[in-house]
């Protein structure tokens, strides 16, 4: 059977043009961002996220990462401003970590890898829905807040962790409710902004990043507790979820862009 795609040696990243062949494109993410080539743009207003706490529904663990899904039906919990147009609505949040803390975040800043990095992807509904807006450029938009391993934990990031226990194996998913994700952004509001693609296949160039430049705080223990999760279903051999990033792609001529001095 076609070996689904994933993060090993006989289906990882240097694979997945094979069956996906916008994984060679000219505009793939993540990338190095570097202060000395970044452009400050006086236009690049404040985003804002309001989002419904009532929408988050479930967390689950597909093996690859562990997601927390919103009810995305109508404009429940938007995100606009900044480099977007219009009001972009959140479907899911999501984890990329590492084998280790000194690890496991997808875009690197100035040669710093932090230990995880998690996204918030939202599409723009006026392409009907996720599957159109994958195939425009304007279709998707992801914050993404990366996590650095301190001593003064955020608190806001327990309620995630809390339920990893539940959802151990591929597979599994348990209720998510009541809960408002712009409670995990940093004080700062400000961000990087550059025009990208999806960090997994179908790697589809369709997503303004907008990567916040302050990381959230978490513990050793925190990052340990992700790396619980399995990649394998319940009654199969335990294969820890770790190192569920992409390797760093070709700017390719593209400029970064930042809200801040
Ligand atoms: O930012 C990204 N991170 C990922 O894992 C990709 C993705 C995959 C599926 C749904 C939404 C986003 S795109
Ligand atoms: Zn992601």
């Amino acid at each position: 059977a076609q070996s689904v795609w994933g993060y090993d040696s006989d289906n990882g990243p240097d694979h997945w043009h094979e069956n996906y062949p916008m994984a060679k494109g000219d505009k793939q993410s993540p990338i190095e961002i570097n202060s000395k080539d970044v452009r400050h743009d006086n236009s690049l207003g404040p985003w804002h996220a309001s989002y419904d706490p009532g929408a988050a529904k479930t967390i689950l663990n597909n093996g690859r990462t562990c997601r927390v899904v919103f009810d995305d039906m109508f404009d429940r919990s938007v995100l606009r401003g900044g480099p977007l147009t219009g009001a972009y609505r959140l479907r899911q949040l999501h984890l990329h970590w590492g084998s280790s803390d000194d690890h496991g975040s997808e875009h690197v800043i100035d040669g710093v890898k932090y230990a995880a990095e998690l996204h918030m992807v939202h599409w723009n509904p006026k392409h009907g829905n996720f599957a159109g807006a994958l195939k425009q450029p304007d279709g998707v938009a992801v914050v993404g807040i990366f996590l650095k391993v301190g001593k003064t934990p955020k608190p806001e990031m327990k309620r995630i962790l809390e339920e990893i226990d539940n959802i151990k194996t591929k597979g599994k998913e348990a209720p998510f409710q009541h809960f408002d994700p712009s409670i995990l952004f940093p004080k700062s509001r400000d961000y990087w902004t550059y025009h990208g693609s999806f960090t997994t296949p179908p790697c589809e160039e369709c997503i303004t990043w907008i990567l916040l430049r302050e990381p959230i705080e978490v513990s050793s223990d925190q990052m340990a507790k992700l790396r619980t999760l399995s990649k394998t279903g319940e009654n199969e051999p335990v294969k820890p979820l770790v190192d569920n990033w992409r390797p760093l792609q070709p700017v390719k001529g593209r400029i970064v862009r930042a809200s801040f001095k």
